[in-house]
């Protein structure tokens, strides 16, 4: 990018088919053109630092109202990104820009909004709308009555050749969606047309239709067309052409005044010899301004000051305060054939009378030439007060998009809805059980078939062949498998064929006999040889948890029932520490139990995550978030819009997921349910909002895909979902509880295990830090929004 951009070389335009008194109202020669664009100075650069590149640079661009602008460009000279500035998605860095009088985003601006159309590079398409519901779609957006969005669905149908309006967006050639894109930007009819590529793989024939349509647009509806194409010469039916090159402006001047100042036969030849001086200027480092004919000074004040008389409004729209008062608007005085008519709540019209205070009406026949009607009804302080209140139709619009294309893709629907209350059922089947089938080899020497020794023990108090006594109250859940020797069980456990060893030894129960009458005065070797020796494969803890458990409940039965049938207290000899009832809880509460509100909260959380994360950067990948920006909608529409579908959403998920758990895996909650769904639901918040914050910096759905998915396993593991916080180590305690699931778990494993209530600080911990984190994470998204924006 070279430092000191040179000025365009003319700006005197010559439209070639202007008719009726060129619709801006200007004489020409006017100092104070009326500029329907107007930029000047314009710089603009991506990224930061070291890696900050200049795209635009010092760029001065005048078009005027009613005309047709073509904007060549090689590929990469900022043609998209000084659109994207016009329609106020980007904002330059330096410069001025005008669009339609006002500067674009102000609220008196109605850019972004219905008074601009755009047809941004991308498709910007819903693949699983139908045509017609994509054009109804927008009609909503821009509030358009049913009957004028049916009559330009017939019209453009016609005009761009569309295929049938209810063949599905996605099963149409790359080509024809093109034309349903174009359609969009179209078919609302607004003051300027801001067209990115719209011809790009359009058949020839097609291609004259759609610039026929465009110099109809400008010339009897004196609206305005801005148009990048690649083709050059088919920008010969512009009023004005704009030569770019390396985010400069070379000329910007009409096509047959360009031919003849070079006198040159085709467009190509002249866009040539410019780029070649432009080389040439730029080796000579004391190049000179080549200025055929000098700039006219407009300042844009004046420019300004010369739009607000011819500020248009389309009356399709129900969105200036003068609307409010139907009569006042010139509708009446409309001579569209189309009728457009106003369809409007009063929340609408407040909500638009607000939003559009400032702006003043004109006839619409008579661009650029009305009186404006309500200019001196201009109220300031709806500057400094711009809408904050979501428009009714455009939430309507957005949150009926959201269900249709939920509920239209029916492999998304099931994974929505059935996913969570699936994960459910695959935790509750494949976790917490016992495990069964558990083979350990039975070492027992008293045995001893040639001596007679066999396992023929009795249940009475005689000290026989107590090993097999014993054995037999191990429970079914462990296979006994004989082995003849310590060695070749040890080889089984070592070779995995065993799960471990239970050895006796060839006196056992003598021995424990003695042991028992002698009680305190056993010696060492008596109480090694009455001893049951266990080696377990202790290679998995939750296998040698159970076997533990179930060989010392195992003798503790042998142990108390050998007892009762010496007429001795059971309890008596036995190990002196018994659990009693539970405070809460119940004796061998299930791991289930444990998990299942950890699980409950998680499975909402990332779905919400998931699902939010992937639909905001799919639509910002795909041009769908900026089309509907540039159409007028807020993001804080596209957040409530996001809020209410996903509310439906998340209470079928959390509903189904309950379900599962409470009805068909009867995992018990003590408390109070409604509480607890309150904290899941709480809970699914903090996962939109996460997942919003994901869709911050994420620019692709696989980089949002990986980031949600490297979070979540270190935030179940980390927030107590599968093992208690208590046995981490302290510093890492302190993490766990920063976490945004972890009080919320606590929570629910209070109200289902222990009872509680909101009263409890356990409890109201929970719902307290899920809304800290709510504000948290839209707070930090709104700073990555600034951080990104500032880089672009
Ligand atoms: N978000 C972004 N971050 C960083 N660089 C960007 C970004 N968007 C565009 N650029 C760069 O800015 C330059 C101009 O891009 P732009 O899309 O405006 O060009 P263009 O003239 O519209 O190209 P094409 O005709 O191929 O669409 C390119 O070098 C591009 O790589």
């Amino acid at each position: 990018m070279k430092k000191n951009a040179r000025k365009p070389e003319t700006f005197v335009s010559s439209p070639q088919h202007r008719v009726s008194g060129e619709t801006n109202g200007t004489a020409a020669g006017d100092v104070c053109p009326a500029e329907a664009v107007l930029v000047r100075s314009a710089t603009k650069s991506y990224g930061v630092r070291k890696n900050r590149h200049a795209v635009l640079e010092a760029l001065d661009m005048h078009v005027k109202k009613g005309t047709i602008y073509g904007l060549l460009g090689a590929s990469g000279c900022g043609k998209t990104t000084l659109l994207s500035c016009i329609v106020g998605r980007r904002s330059f860095n330096s410069g001025e820009v005008l669009v339609l009088g006002h500067k674009p985003g102000t609220p008196e601006s109605g850019v972004p909004g219905p008074r601009v159309g755009y047809m941004p590079q991308e498709l910007a398409l819903y693949g699983f709308f139908t045509i017609k519901e994509t054009l109804q779609y927008f009609g909503r957006i821009y509030n358009l009555r049913a009957s004028f969005v049916k009559a330009q669905l017939e019209f453009l149908s016609n005009l761009l050749d569309l295929p049938p309006s209810n063949r599905y967006v996605h099963t149409l050639s790359g080509g024809q969606q093109r034309r349903v894109s174009f359609a969009v930007a179209l078919f609302h009819e607004p003051e300027l047309l801001i067209l990115d590529e719209p011809t790009v793989g359009v058949d020839p024939l097609l291609r004259s239709s759609i610039w026929d349509h465009l110099i109809r647009q400008s010339v009897d509806h004196g609206r305005t067309v801005i148009v990048t194409t690649h083709y050059i010469e088919e920008a010969r039916q512009a009023n004005t052409i704009g030569m770019m090159r390396s985010g400069r402006l070379l000329a910007e001047e009409s096509p047959d005044t360009l031919l003849a100042n070079y006198n040159l036969p085709t467009l190509e030849d002249v866009f040539l010899k410019l780029c070649m001086k432009d080389d040439v200027e730029n080796r000579d480092e004391d190049r000179t301004e080549i200025v055929a004919t000098p700039v006219r000074p407009v300042t844009l004040h004046a420019a300004r000051t010369a739009q607000l008389p011819g500020s248009y409004v389309n009356p399709a729209f129900n969105h200036s305060a003068s609307q409010l008062d139907v009569s006042e608007t010139g509708i009446t005085r409309q001579n569209r054939s189309n009728s457009r008519e106003f369809s409007a709540s009063p929340a609408d019209r407040f909500g638009n009378a607000l939003l559009n205070l400032g702006v003043s009406s004109t006839s619409p026949t008579h661009f650029g030439e009305g009186t404006a009607t309500r200019s001196g009804k201009r109220n300031k302080s709806s500057r400094n007060f711009p809408t904050v209140l979501p428009s009714l139709h455009r939430l309507g619009a957005l949150i009926r998009k959201n269900f249709l294309l939920t509920f239209r893709n029916f492999g998304i629907f099931i994974f929505i809805y059935f996913m969570p209350a699936f994960q459910a059922i695959v935790f509750n089947v494949t976790l917490g059980h016992e495990p069964t089938g558990l083979k350990m080899a039975i070492v027992n020497e008293e045995i001893n078939p040639n001596q007679g020794r066999i396992c023929n023990y009795s249940t009475d108090c005689s000290y026989s062949m107590l090993s097999c006594r014993f054995l037999r109250y191990i429970k079914d859940n462990i296979v006994q498998v004989p082995y003849e020797s310590m060695s070749n069980a040890l080889e089984a456990g070592k070779n995995g064929h065993v799960w471990g060893v239970i050895h006796f030894g060839h006196n056992f129960t003598e021995e424990f006999e003695i042991r028992q009458s002698i009680g305190d005065s056993a010696n060492i070797d008596n109480i090694l040889r009455s001893q049951i020796g266990i080696n377990v494969d202790s290679s998995n803890q939750q296998i040698d948890v159970f076997i533990q458990k179930w060989l010392l409940e195992a003798y503790g039965d042998f142990f108390k029932d050998f007892m009762r049938s010496c007429q001795f207290e059971p309890e008596a000899g036995y190990i002196p520490v018994v659990f009693l009832d539970p405070v809460y809880g119940q004796k061998d509460t299930p791991y289930t139990e444990f998990m299942a509100p950890g699980l409950i909260i998680s499975i909402v959380y990332f779905m919400a995550v998931s699902l939010t994360a992937g639909v905001f950067v799919s639509e910002r990948k795909q041009g769908l978030l900026d089309r509907c920006l540039v159409a007028g909608v807020k993001m804080t529409e596209i957040l409530f819009g996001q809020l209410i579908s996903q509310f439906f959403v998340m209470a079928g998920q959390t509903a189904l997921v309950f379900m599962c758990m409470l009805l068909i895996f009867n995992i018990s909650c003590q408390g109070n349910l409604a509480l607890a769904v309150f904290i899941t639901f709480l809970q699914g918040l903090v996962g939109m909002c996460f997942g919003l914050l994901i869709a911050t910096i994420c620019d692709t759905e696989i980089s949002a895909l990986l980031l949600s998915q490297a979070s979540f396993l270190p935030f179940t593991v980390i927030s107590g979902v599968c093992w208690p916080i208590e046995g981490m180590p302290f510093y890492l305690r302190n993490i766990a509880y920063a976490m945004p699931l972890t009080y919320a778990i606590e929570s629910l494993r209070s109200i289902f295990s222990r009872g509680w209530g909101v009263e409890k600080t356990d409890v109201y911990a929970g719902i307290l830090i899920s809304i800290a984190w709510i504000l948290t994470l839209l707070i930090l998204c709104l700073i990555v929004i600034r951080v990104r924006k500032y880089a672009s």
